[in-house]
């Protein structure tokens, strides 16, 4: 079965027929903002949709898990914006559809949390792009607790116009900078697990908040299993 199309006639983002601009309109991007957790994504999607809106252009904000556990976007900063949730099986190019039958523009897309994307997903956004005429800025996580892509992450990877890594220095508990998401159970970095388990850098000792939290890590400390005298347990590597 062929996919829903997007492109032509009829939505609002459709080019003005008007001289050459039909075939040669401004390119859209696909750009992608990735880095460890706590560097700052979610707070640079809410100003990247800040300034867009600030210029009178229409955007739609996505997410999935975020750990709000709310239809939001929520940064560390306190920032907080309501956001669209979507699933692994979500057709992104519906979602637009959407909004244009509802006779919405859509100038841009803000995806939080784009690590958990699937490959598909991605490819939707990139015909979102060339089809539609529809900026994506997407924000996600470069690796897993296992230092690994994350299946979203490298079909961006792949994909996109624009790839920067949030400059923001998030620091390892000895002072180097800190790429690494170490997985954190009872007070041990663990290598086995779901990929997907939505949780804090900090645990904030609340029962409810289950043992499971991340440490951000330099690569040293994270191939050690060194979580450092933090007060969150033995820092030791979970064996077997
Ligand atoms: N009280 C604070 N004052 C200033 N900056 C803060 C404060 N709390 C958090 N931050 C900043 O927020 C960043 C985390 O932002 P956030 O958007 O939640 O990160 P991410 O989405 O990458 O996990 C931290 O690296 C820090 O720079
Ligand atoms: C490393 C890693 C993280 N996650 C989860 C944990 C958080 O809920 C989000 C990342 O949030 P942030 O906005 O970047 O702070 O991802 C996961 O599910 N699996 C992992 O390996």
């Amino acid at each position: 079965m062929s996919p829903p199309q997007v492109t032509g006639p009829g939505g609002p983002n459709a080019v003005p027929v008007a001289g050459d601009r039909r075939r040669h309109p401004a390119p859209a991007h696909l750009v992608f903002f990735h880095g460890p957790m706590d560097c700052g994504k979610s707070t640079l999607a809410l100003q990247v949709d800040h300034n867009q809106s600030r210029q009178g252009r229409h955007g739609l904000l996505l997410t999935q898990g975020d750990r709000s556990a709310a239809p939001q976007i929520s940064s560390r900063v306190g920032l907080v914006r309501e956001a669209r949730e979507f699933g692994s099986d979500t057709d992104l190019r519906l979602i637009v559809r959407e909004r244009w039958a509802q006779g919405h523009r859509v100038d841009y897309l803000i995806v939080d949390e784009a690590q958990f994307l699937t490959g598909t997903q991605v490819e939707q956004l990139a015909e979102l792009v060339d089809d539609s005429h529809v900026d994506v800025y997407a924000f996600g996580l470069t690796t897993d607790f296992r230092t690994r892509l994350f299946t979203g992450t490298q079909r961006l990877l792949e994909l996109a116009d624009e790839v920067q890594r949030v400059q923001v220095q998030v620091l390892c508990w000895c002072g180097l900078p800190a790429l690494l998401n170490g997985r954190v159970v009872e007070g041990s970095l663990v290598r086995e697990g779901a990929t997907v388990v939505v949780a804090d850098t900090a645990p904030s000792g609340a029962a409810e908040d289950g043992p499971v939290h991340y440490q951000v890590l330099c690569r040293r400390h994270h191939a050690r299993g060194q979580l450092g005298p933090t007060p969150t347990g033995p820092g030791q590597l979970a064996l077997g």
